[in-house]
C-alpha cells in the first residue's frame, strides 16, 4: 500500500491565538461573542511551521504532546471498526466496496470511537462521509424510538447524497431484519414534504435524521422533533454553513442552545476551514465543542488531491464559449463539469439571460457528443435539479452545466474532468470546484481541472495557486 500522510491532531491545548482578522466564523450580532479573555494561554500555542508538519501526536491540555494511537497498523476498515461497529454494517460496507481504510478514516476512527469530538479537515473525496457514518453506527441503539444522530448539510442535493449511504449502510439481510428493527434514515430536506415528516417523526422518531437547516428549524419551532437524545451532531461542509448569511444563525443557535454539547458528540466536517485555529478557538469558547475536541487534518502541505492537473488557457473575455468549445472537442471527456459563476442580481434585474442557459444553449446547438449536457443551478425547481443529478448518476458519462451548486459535497466518481468557463471567486471555492473530480480514494488516473480566464484574471488564479499550493500549467490550442 501506498505510503500513508499522517493527521495532524490538534488539540484544544494545540491551538494558536486568533488573529484579530476578521474571522469567518464571527457571530453576525458581534456583542455575543465571548470576551478575549478567555482566549489559550500562550504556552498552549503551537507555531505554523509545527501546524503544517505532519504529526502523529495529541498535545494534552497540561502537558507536552504524547502519543495517540491513530490507528496506522490496522490494515483493514474492519479492523478499525470491529468492536464498534454492528457486525451487519460491516458487512454492508464490505459489500459496498469499502475495505481499506483512506487515511482520514484510518486517522479519525480510532479518536471518534473513543468519544472525542472531531473537526474532520481533509482533502475532497477524501471519504469524510463514511468516516462520520460509521460512527454514528457505533452509537446509535435502533431499538429505541428517538432521533440519536443528526447529520447537518447545507443542501438538499448532500442530503439526499448522505442519506442514500447511510442506507446502504443500514440495511439489514433479511434474516436478520426478522429478528431485530433494522435502522431508519430520514432525509428531512429543504422541498421536502415536511407534512409526512411530521407525523413520521411523532409516530416513530428514527435514530438517524440528515437534515438543512431550514427544515430542521421548523421542526424543532413546531416542537415535533426534540434533541434531548441526541448522541451524535455533525455538521459537514460546516465552513460553507457559516459562511451563508442564510444558514449561520440557525446554526449557532443548534450547535448552541438546542443540545448540549457536554451530552452529545460534536463532528464537524470539511475540505476547507480557513483560519482553523480561530475556528477551534471559536468551537470551544462557544461550546459548540467539547473543549478536548481534535482537530484531524489530514494532509496539511496538500490541501487538493494530487491526482488532479491544473490547467489553464487565456482568452478574450467575449471568446470564452468558443474556447471553451475548442478546449472540450480537444479533451472529449467522458465526464466532465463545466462551472459558471451565478447570475448576479444586478444582472437578473437588467433582465440578462441567465449565463448558465445561454452556456446550455451554445453547447447543445455546436457540441455533438454522444452524452447529454444537463444543468444543475439553484434556480431549478428542487424535482427538476433531483431529475439532473438522477440522471448524471444512471449514466455515467455526461456532461454538466453548474453553478457552485454542484461544488460541495456532490460525489460523482466518474467525472474526469472540470472547466471553470467562470474564475471561481475564492481559493476555497476553487478547491471545491476541484474536488468534484478525483474522487476515487485509490484511483492513480490523473484528472483535470482547467479555468479559462482573461490575462488580467491571471494574478488571481496564481493567488489561488499560492494559497492551496499547486501549479497551473498554460494551454495553448
Ligand atoms: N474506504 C473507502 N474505500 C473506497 N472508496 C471509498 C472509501 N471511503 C470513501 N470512498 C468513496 O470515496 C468517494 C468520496 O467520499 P466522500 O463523498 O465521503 O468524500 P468527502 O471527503 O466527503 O469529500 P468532499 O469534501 O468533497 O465532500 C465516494 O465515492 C466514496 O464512496
Amino acid at each position: 500500500m501506498a505510503s500513508l500522510t499522517r493527521a495532524a491532531l490538534l488539540t484544544s491545548s494545540a491551538m494558536a491565538k486568533p488573529s484579530l482578522s476578521s474571522s469567518l466564523f464571527q457571530p453576525q450580532n458581534p456583542t455575543s461573542m465571548l470576551p478575549t479573555s478567555v482566549a489559550p494561554r500562550p504556552s498552549q500555542f503551537l507555531s505554523s511551521a509545527s501546524l503544517c508538519r505532519p504529526l502523529r501526536a495529541v498535545a494534552s491540555p497540561s502537558s507536552a504532546p504524547i502519543e495517540h494511537d491513530v490507528g496506522e497498523d490496522a490494515h483493514s476498515l474492519r479492523q478499525i471498526c470491529t468492536g464498534h461497529v454492528p457486525d451487519h454494517v460491516l458487512r454492508r460496507m464490505e459489500e459496498v466496496g469499502y475495505v481499506v481504510p483512506t487515511d482520514v478514516q484510518r486517522q479519525a476512527l480510532p479518536a471518534l470511537f473513543s468519544g472525542r469530538d472531531c473537526i474532520l479537515h481533509a482533502q475532497t473525496g477524501s471519504g469524510k462521509t463514511l468516516t462520520y457514518l460509521l460512527l454514528i453506527f457505533s452509537v446509535i441503539n435502533t431499538q429505541r424510538s428517538a432521533v440519536q444522530a443528526l447529520i447537518i448539510v447545507p443542501t438538499r442535493e448532500l442530503g439526499i447524497q448522505v442519506t442514500k449511504v447511510a442506507r446502504l449502510l443500514a440495511a439489514k439481510p433479511m434474516e436478520e431484519e426478522m429478528e431485530q428493527k433494522s435502522c431508519t434514515v430520514m432525509a428531512l430536506l429543504d422541498g421536502g414534504m415536511l407534512r409526512r415528516h411530521k407525523s413520521w417523526l411523532k409516530a416513530e422518531p428514527p435514530p438517524i435524521v440528515v437534515a438543512t437547516v431550514g427544515s430542521l428549524c421548523q421542526m424543532l419551532e413546531k416542537l415535533v422533533f426534540k434533541l434531548e437524545s441526541l448522541q451524535v451532531l455533525v455538521v459537514d461542509e460546516v465552513d460553507f454553513m457559516f459562511n451563508s448569511s442564510k444558514q449561520v444563525s440557525s446554526l449557532r443557535k443548534l450547535l448552541t442552545f438546542y443540545s448540549s454539547s457536554n451530552n452529545r458528540q460534536t463532528i464537524l466536517a470539511s475540505a476547507s476551514i480557513p483560519q482553523h485555529r480561530r475556528f477551534l478557538h471559536d468551537c470551544i469558547q462557544q461550546k459548540w465543542t467539547k473543549s478536548d475536541v481534535l482537530h484531524i487534518y489530514v494532509n496539511p502541505v496538500e490541501p487538493m488531491p494530487s491526482s488532479l492537473n491544473h490547467r489553464f488557457m487565456i482568452c478574450h473575455k467575449n471568446k470564452r464559449h468558443e474556447t471553451l468549445l475548442s478546449l472540450i472537442k480537444s479533451d472529449a471527456p467522458e465526464s466532465g463539469i463545466i462551472f459558471v459563476n451565478e447570475q448576479s442580481e444586478k444582472s437578473k434585474k437588467a433582465g440578462n439571460a441567465p449565463p448558465t442557459a445561454l452556456l446550455l444553449e451554445f453547447l447543445r446547438s455546436s457540441y455533438q457528443c454522444s452524452s447529454d449536457i444537463l444543468l444543475l443551478e439553484e434556480d431549478m425547481n428542487f424535482n427538476s435539479r433531483a431529475a439532473s443529478l438522477l440522471e448524471l448518476r444512471q449514466k455515467g458519462a455526461y456532461l454538466l452545466v453548474a453553478t457552485d451548486l454542484a461544488a460541495r459535497g456532490i460525489d460523482l466518481p466518474e467525472t474526469t474532468h472540470i472547466y471553470n468557463f467562470d474564475l471561481p471567486r475564492t481559493a476555497v471555492d476553487y478547491l471545491h470546484r476541484a474536488g468534484r473530480t478525483g474522487r476515487k480514494p485509490f484511483s492513480d488516473k490523473k484528472c483535470s481541472v482547467t479555468s479559462i480566464i482573461t490575462s488580467e484574471e491571471r494574478f488571481v488564479l496564481k493567488k489561488y495557486e499560492n494559497e492551496l499550493m499547486f501549479d497551473c500549467e498554460e494551454l495553448f490550442l
